[in-house]
């Protein structure tokens, strides 16, 4: 891949809970500490044939005690016993894999969906997906065939916005499970550096930038593709992190993503914003009813991250039946609007972007 090409860094992401048979879960027990098999005996040869169909390709796999974990092309593949969890993107086609997970959970055994989760955020150059990912509301039309769901755009419409799509169930899940999304953009550039090809290794580049700090211990397997741009996930237990990295200047997107538990969130949101530096940043957190710290809203603490240098500009807190969603954007005090229009025109030089935007947005099917 050329340096100079556009890339869409944003990614869509699916997560598809399957009911275990029989309801096997224990009261209280984590649904992901399981050892059971379930999805995890899909044969490879099944995963990678919906990521064909997805258009990724599996880099690096590690199979952990309750996960296995794949380093894509475009992004990240997490399998446990009854959960699946695929990131993808650039121009990527996720949703049309999703028949195909479903028909390979039904093979192994697992035939009825808990929950499930299609979220991402407004994409740099929306036109330039695929059907169904050209529009949200193709992406809901799309879901509605399959799911009784919900769907929120949440952010704004003339801004940085995050778009969801769940079910909104009660669920028979007597444990807390929250996930946590940081998504930045305008990212310092000493900090991209570190994303480029150049004599470390990427297991170098993973320790020397500050990832393999965020959670000592945990098994983090990680690519460096060339010229730029890195990728990792790392898998502790249960529990996974996954980091993005588009370098690019003209486009420079990160994204950390983590469903590890705990009770206040600051610390590891300022471990994340330190590494990356960010002059903006969305986070968008998901909570159960069974969280330990209540509702979305209160995962981190607002002033802490104000302290550290950033400027609240939205906040949405949206009440689902199990659960609830925050979305937050924020801008770093340091960060101005003539560094923006400055991106704007680095954007239209680069050849592949101004080639796509002037294509004209194709019609809805
Ligand atoms: C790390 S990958 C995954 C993207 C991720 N969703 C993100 O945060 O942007 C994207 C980065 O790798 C670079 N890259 C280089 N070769 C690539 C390839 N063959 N496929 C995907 N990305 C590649 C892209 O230019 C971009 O900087």
């Amino acid at each position: 891949m050329d340096n100079n090409d556009f890339f869409e860094g944003q990614e869509k992401l699916l997560e598809v809970w399957f009911k275990p048979p029989n309801s096997t879960i224990t009261p209280g027990k984590h649904p992901h500490r399981d050892d059971a098999q379930g999805l995890r005996a899909i044969p490879r040869a099944r995963v990678e044939g919906i990521l064909d169909e997805a258009k990724c390709c599996i880099l690096d796999a590690f199979h952990g005690d309750f996960m296995d974990s794949y380093v894509l092309s475009e992004s990240s593949l997490f399998i446990t016993a009854y959960r699946i969890i695929l990131k993808t993107c650039g121009t990527t086609r996720l949703l049309p894999a999703l028949p195909l997970i479903v028909q390979a959970a039904a093979d192994v055994g697992l035939t009825e969906i808990d929950d499930m989760f299609f979220s991402r955020r407004e994409f740099i150059a929306p036109h330039t997906q695929e059907f169904p990912h050209r529009d949200f509301r193709e992406e809901v039309a799309y879901l509605d065939q399959y799911f009784d769901g919900v769907a929120y755009p949440l952010g704004r419409l003339n801004g940085d916005r995050w778009y969801l799509y769940t079910l909104n169930n009660q669920l028979h899940i007597t444990c807390p499970d929250v996930t946590v999304e940081i998504m930045m953009t305008s990212l310092d550039r000493t900090a991209m550096n570190a994303f480029y090809k150049s004599t470390l290794t990427a297991r170098e580049v993973t320790q020397q930038s500050g990832i393999a700090d965020i959670v000592p211990g945990a098994h983090i397997h990680e690519f460096l593709f060339d010229p730029c741009g890195y990728s990792c996930n790392a898998v502790f237990g249960e529990f996974y992190f996954t980091i993005h990295v588009t370098p690019q200047e003209e486009f420079s997107y990160v994204s950390f993503e983590t469903d590890v538990l705990k009770e206040d969130y600051t610390p590891m949101i300022l471990k994340v914003l330190d590494i990356f530096k960010p002059g903006k940043f969305s986070i968008n957190v998901f909570a159960n009813e069974h969280a330990p710290f209540g509702n979305a809203q209160n995962a981190f603490n607002i002033q802490q991250v104000q302290g550290a240098g950033f400027q609240r500009h939205d906040q949405q807190l949206c009440c689902l039946a199990h659960a609830s969603v925050l979305f937050g954007h924020f801008t770093s005090n340091t960060h101005t609007a003539i560094e923006d229009a400055e991106q704007h025109q680095r954007r239209q030089r680069v050849p592949g972007y101004k080639a796509l935007v002037a294509t004209p947005p194709p019609a809805a099917a």
